[in-house]
């Protein structure tokens, strides 16, 4: 569907015809059904259980035999918040030290992270600071946060308190939810608490009259920093999903998106490289657009 109006301009990008001609007859692409696209970070001390919370998220079961990520690893769901479908593409970083520098690299444009500590471990509770001065710097100053105290089920074991970890969040302008990836208590509402608050950003940024919004474009789009190497000569063009783009009723505000729309591509291609044709020149229109 595309649109027309003001507000609708800016999300033109992410109404995006279903399916497209070029990837019609391929199934799994997501994103083609899909009103958003929010690139989610998992971070957090090893051992917290981030892994079996993207597993529990995804899976809806626990991941019995969870070893240390190594690097980085990628999940994705489509939900539905407030009517609109998002989908999102969930990172989950290795907390072991001797990755921090690979993981510092997935977070720019990143929508929204969940910040991991294990109840029962005093010691993740701590490096919480290191972390969210991560996620603060190397992501945009806009990410949505929500702090996850995991582990909820082991009551016995614990060594902090809900109240002090609710204090930090506050201070910290986080969220905050304490879950159990072994149970699957609070699993889901801490992914949906995150996106819909990021929705809720999107929509009225957008009602103010910003098209373009400070972060928006971290929001709607990831970019092709977090695609691995080894996947990026098979992404197309951008030109090959511009050329498409500019045969529609572009507003001028839109128009102020275009780059995002580029963006798009890239990640259309991580997800429909296989049918997608190779890419063909530009149009000159596709620079500056049809008028409405
Ligand atoms: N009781 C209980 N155990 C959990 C829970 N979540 C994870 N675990 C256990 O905690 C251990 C670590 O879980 P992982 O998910 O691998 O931890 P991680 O944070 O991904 O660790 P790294 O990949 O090294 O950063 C595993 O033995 C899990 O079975 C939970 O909610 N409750």
């Amino acid at each position: 569907m595309f649109l027309k109006t003001g507000r609708e301009d800016a999300l033109l990008f992410v109404n995006l015809p279903s399916p497209l001609p070029h990837v019609r007859g391929s199934q799994s692409c997501l994103f083609c059904s899909s009103d958003f696209l929010f690139k989610f970070l998992v971070i957090g001390s090893a051992g917290t259980g981030k892994s079996c919370l993207l597993h529990q998220f995804i899976e809806n079961k626990f991941k019995q035999d969870s070893n240390h990520t190594i690097g980085v690893e990628f999940g994705s769901k489509v939900v539905n918040v407030g009517g609109k479908t998002v989908k999102l593409q969930i990172w989950d970083t290795a907390g072991q030290e001797r990755f921090r520098s690979v993981t510092r690299s997935y977070y720019r444009g990143a929508a929204g992270a969940l910040l991991v500590y294990d109840i029962t471990s005093r010691e993740t509770y701590n490096a919480l600071t290191n972390w969210l001065t991560d996620a603060r710097t190397l992501a945009s100053p806009s990410i949505v946060i929500i702090l996850c105290g995991n582990k909820k089920d082991l009551e016995a074991d614990r060594e902090v308190t809900f109240l002090e970890a609710s204090r930090f969040a506050q201070e910290n302008e986080l969220m905050f939810l304490e879950t159990s990836a072994l149970t699957g208590e609070n699993v889901e509402e801490a992914f949906l608490k995150c996106a819909r608050t990021i929705l809720n950003k999107i929509e009225s940024a957008l009602d103010r009259g910003q098209s373009d919004p400070p972060g928006l474009k971290h929001f709607l789009f990831s970019s092709q920093d977090h695609v691995p190497r080894s996947l990026s000569p098979l992404l197309p063009e951008p030109h090959a999903l511009s050329e498409q783009c500019a045969a529609r009723p572009f507003g001028p505000r839109a128009l102020g998106l275009w780059q995002t729309a580029r963006l798009t591509v890239c990640s259309h291609g991580v997800f429909c490289r296989r049918s997608l044709p190779s890419a063909r020149p530009p149009k000159p229109e596709a620079v500056t657009g049809p008028s409405q």
